[in-house]
């Protein structure tokens, strides 16, 4: 049999920080794998297929933050290896491990002793006026399409599966996954989806209107975003903060799930939504609870919550 094949994917600032990343090569060459490294992804044109794995790779390992991983995406999409992140960055939401339990992620990754979460993807097609054929993009977060000109506002109309719902001014409107409630989408008020959940929700950004609500559409439905002809400026696209263009007024732009799936490895069992809790720091214990006396004399407000809310 040959040897087995693994890529780590960081970036040139954790390359030059220490050891880390030689480490774990290290760990990962003793373990049996060939290793390459990459640790400086360009944006790929919107539109154009990016840079890929090779097929025999067995496992792609992210070291750094929730931007690595998403640049890390763009070398599986398509593929069936699966990337497991160990948070070297900031936040780290869609990474399984912290840096400090690197030891064991590979040792796990080693005894091929993890599970497989799999993601879903939106599809993203670009219809530019005059065009024959859309560009086609994808998204594991999400779908950005801002105002071009800062001083103006972009005027867009919204349809769900070809009926139009709703058109309005605004800064822009974001169509994200359940993987990418928890980023931009969040930032503007969008409610959290469970990364089981088989939809898309799409959320504006400072929609000059009465009703602009978020919508969430289930596995088979699709968004149509058409910026209008006499909009005050025209586009910006974005995908997961990367594959990124210019939109003219009158392009259409059509979000859908993609038949492809991106996998992340799992290795603690770790439940979304206790990953939730913990990286957004949620105040389980309600601010009134926390001054209540009988809270205060249980030292409830040291940070300790009530037993009722210990295993949530
Ligand atoms: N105002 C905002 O919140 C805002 C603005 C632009 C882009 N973004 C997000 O940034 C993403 C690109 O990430 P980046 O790290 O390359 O850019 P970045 O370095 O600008 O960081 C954006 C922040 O979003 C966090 N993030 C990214 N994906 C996440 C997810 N799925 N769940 C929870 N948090 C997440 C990152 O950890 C980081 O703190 C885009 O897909 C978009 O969702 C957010
Ligand atoms: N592979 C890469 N190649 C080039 N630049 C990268 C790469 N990965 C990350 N960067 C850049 O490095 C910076 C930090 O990366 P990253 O987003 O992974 O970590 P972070 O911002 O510290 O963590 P988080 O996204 O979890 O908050 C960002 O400016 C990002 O654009």
């Amino acid at each position: 049999m040959g040897a087995r094949s693994a890529v780590v994917v960081t970036h040139s600032r954790v390359r030059a920080s220490g050891h880390l990343v030689d480490e774990v090569e290290r760990q990962l060459r003793r373990d049996g794998f060939r290793v390459s490294i990459v640790d400086n992804i360009a944006a790929p044109e919107f539109g154009s297929p990016s840079q890929k794995v090779a097929d025999d790779t067995e496992i792609v390992i992210v070291l750094g933050g929730d931007g690595t991983i998403l640049r890390a995406a763009e070398l599986v999409k398509g593929t069936q290896v699966p990337i497991l992140g160990v948070n070297l960055g900031h936040v780290g939401f869609l990474a399984e491990f912290e840096s400090f339990q690197i030891g064991e992620a590979i040792r796990r990754v080693a005894d091929h002793d993890y599970s497989i979460d799999e993601r879903m993807v939106a599809h993203v097609d670009l219809w530019i006026p005059g065009a024959d054929r859309p560009l086609s993009d994808w998204a594991l977060n999400d779908m950005t399409l801002e105002r071009y000109d800062r001083g103006k506002m972009i005027e867009v109309s919204v349809r769900v599966d070809d009926v139009e719902m709703s058109s309005f001014g605004c800064d822009g409107m974001i169509v994200a996954t359940p993987t990418g409630s928890t980023a931009y989408a969040f930032s503007v008020g969008g409610p959290i989806v469970w990364p089981d959940a088989q939809s898309l929700q799409m959320v504006p950004i400072a929609a000059h209107a009465l009703f602009a609500r978020s919508l969430i559409i289930g596995p088979k439905s699709q968004f149509t975003l058409d910026i209008l002809s006499d909009s005050q400026s025209a586009g910006w696209i974005c995908n997961d903060g990367r594959r990124q263009r210019p939109v003219p007024k009158r392009s259409r732009i059509v979000v859908r799930q993609s038949h492809d799936i991106l996998r992340l490895a799992r290795l603690s069992g770790v439940p979304f939504t206790r990953r939730l809790v913990s990286k957004f720091d949620l105040p389980v214990v309600g601010w009134r609870e926390q001054h209540r006396p009988s809270a205060a004399a249980n030292g409830q407000d040291q940070g300790e919550p009530p037993e009722s809310n210990k295993e949530r």
